[in-house]
């Protein structure tokens, strides 16, 4: 850990000559020492180097797949199993080390054995140091591979740049911050999950006393730098590298701001993670900006959203695929586009009833609570159609002192980079005006920082004899929040869809799609925070 970070790092330390990759020059310690640190850190025991302070980008060895050799009585070869999640392929890695003397070599190689057959438990003692704390409650819940291509993307400047780009959600967390200073106004406040540290700057701004900008991904160094660069207010903040479930603060918080949201409020498990810091750091009675926030949920109507899904995947309908029969995989690939939640915002006027909503206190819900959330779903149909499935979106609430702001991403309202979300049914349901729809919106928490969804809706049949038996049509589906299909680009003829009668659009591989009829796409860049290569 850096020793900037407030995580005390539990880990044994050797200072070394120099360290260089294989086939590359070696890092010289003519400056500054090369320290190699065995540690536990993220639930695996690491050997890594650094120099000034920093760890060498790279110089990361996981000791349950690493072998050490000796090249001399100076100088040590390491070499590493390393698998890259973007790639199937696992590959070696070594570095060569120089020791200053023969002592020092053999008290590494002494050490490097008993960490490498430590097992990773609190209050395991070495001769050079202690676990303790291993595995945070991040690391307990979330895969290391997911952790670590969600901190890749965000710290990324681009990344940043396109939420700081939405403006319906950064002009309304500086509007929410500034039109309450009273809350602010020498207060000591945490940033959870800072970024490039906006927040913080927009929280100095309206006069607090301190702020401590936690953030875990790499963004921590530009936000240092961003925070350098404007020094009136820069000089009451100050930046701290780390999960806000490992890192250690000097002061309790009265206030913390933080923008956990991802796509349909919860997706990143962020959300869990702002309630740990307000266990961690926030005062009894403290206030959160954001206090509150809401799933907004109502079934919906879309036939040219339902055919287009249907259609792709009809290419696995191809009987004679380069003389290979595809159908087989037809109905394996249909069921994997209707898993896909839809991205992009949609016309209110394809909604069939009010919205419901599920609220989430964030001063009272427990972290645990959002390991599992169940809705059950109640809706009355206000025109008679066919149901496509339900469609989501969220507010968050800030409840200042003087003035309360909602940030909304309604369809409808001005569009934010969390558009809306639509889950499909591979099976519509028919409704009469005034008819009950029910159901259940099931969500469960994966170690991918995501949701698996499961949907149910269900109506009542209507005609002859329905009265009697009370049939149901139930339609359900699973989809992986994770993996959203983003429609951004593509057209959304949406009055043409209202217009639809419902038995026009049975077949769905009958309907041409006249693409001159519809409406130019909107050239949007894919949304990133909800989304990302590896959030979605
Ligand atoms: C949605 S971005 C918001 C960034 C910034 N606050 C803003 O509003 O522009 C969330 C940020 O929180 C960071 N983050 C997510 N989980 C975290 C955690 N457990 N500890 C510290 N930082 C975290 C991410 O790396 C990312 O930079």
């Amino acid at each position: 850990m850096e020793p900037s970070s407030g995580l005390k790092p539990k880990c044994s330390e050797f200072t070394l000559a120099a360290v260089s990759e294989l086939s590359s020059s070696p890092v010289s310690s003519s400056s500054t020492a090369v320290v190699a640190r065995f540690c536990a850190d993220r639930g695996v025991v690491e050997l890594r180097f650094c120099q000034d302070s920093k760890f060498i980008d790279g110089f990361d060895f996981n000791l349950g797949t690493s072998k050490l050799f000796k090249l001399g009585p100076v100088q040590s070869l390491c070499i590493s199993e390393s698998s890259d999640s973007n790639k199937e392929k696992s590959y070696s890695r070594g570095v060569t080390i120089q020791f200053r003397n023969e002592e020092e070599s053999r008290d590494f190689h002494s050490a490097f054995e008993q960490w490498q057959s430590v097992d990773i438990t609190q209050g395991t003692n070495l001769p050079n140091g202690t676990i303790s704390d291993v595995r945070s409650k991040f690391d307990n819940k979330i895969e290391p591979s997911s952790a670590k291509m969600y901190f890749h993307y965000y710290g990324q400047l681009l990344h940043q740049q396109n939420m700081l780009q939405d403006y319906v959600r950064t002009g309304t967390y500086y509007a929410a911050v500034i039109e309450n200073r009273v809350d602010f106004t020498g207060r000591v406040v945490v940033d959870v999950g800072a970024g490039s540290g906006i927040l913080s700057l927009f929280a100095a701004q309206a006069g607090a006393k301190h702020v401590y900008a936690v953030e875990a991904s790499e963004m921590a160094e530009y936000a240092r730098k961003l925070i350098a660069g404007n020094p009136t207010l820069g000089q009451r903040i100050t930046v701290i590298k780390g999960k806000v479930e490992e890192v250690e603060l000097p002061e309790k918080a009265d206030i913390l701001i933080s923008e956990p949201m991802g796509t349909l409020l919860v997706n990143e498990r962020m959300l869990e993670s702002y309630i740990i810091a307000r266990d961690r750091f926030l005062v009894p009675n403290g206030k959160m900006f954001p206090s509150v926030g809401r799933i907004h949920m109502a079934p919906f109507s879309d036939e040219y959203l339902f055919v287009e899904i249907a259609n792709k995947a009809l290419f696995w309908q191809q009987q004679n695929y380069y003389g290979v029969d595809l159908t087989p995989l037809y109905g394996s690939a249909f069921q994997g586009y209707f898993s896909q939640p839809v991205v992009d915002a949609f016309d209110p006027r394809l909604l069939v009833s009010p919205p419901m909503s599920h609220v989430i206190d964030f001063n009272e819900v427990k972290e645990e609570d959002l390991y599992e959330i169940d809705i059950p779903l109640k809706f009355i149909a206000s025109v008679g159609t066919r149901v496509h499935g339900l469609a989501c979106w969220f507010d968050v609430l800030f409840n200042g002192s003087s003035v309360q702001r909602w940030l909304t991403t309604a369809p409808g309202a001005p569009t934010t980079h969390w558009y809306q979300i639509r889950c499909v049914l591979s099976q519509p349901i028919y409704v009469m005006a005034g008819q009950e729809i029910t159901g259940r919106l099931h969500m469960i928490a994966h170690n991918a920082q995501s949701y698996t969804i499961y949907l149910t809706l269900s109506a009542k049949m209507w005609g002859p004899g329905a009265e009697q038996g009370g049939i149901l049509q139930t339609s359900s589906c699973k989809l992986d929040l994770k993996e959203p299909y983003y429609r951004m680009s593509q057209p959304q003829p949406y009055t043409m869809a209202q217009e639809q009668q419902p038995h026009q659009l049975l077949q769905v591989q009958d309907i041409p799609i006249h693409t001159e009829d519809l409406e130019e796409p909107e050239l949007l860049q894919q949304p990133l925070e909800n989304s990302g290569a590896q959030l979605q």
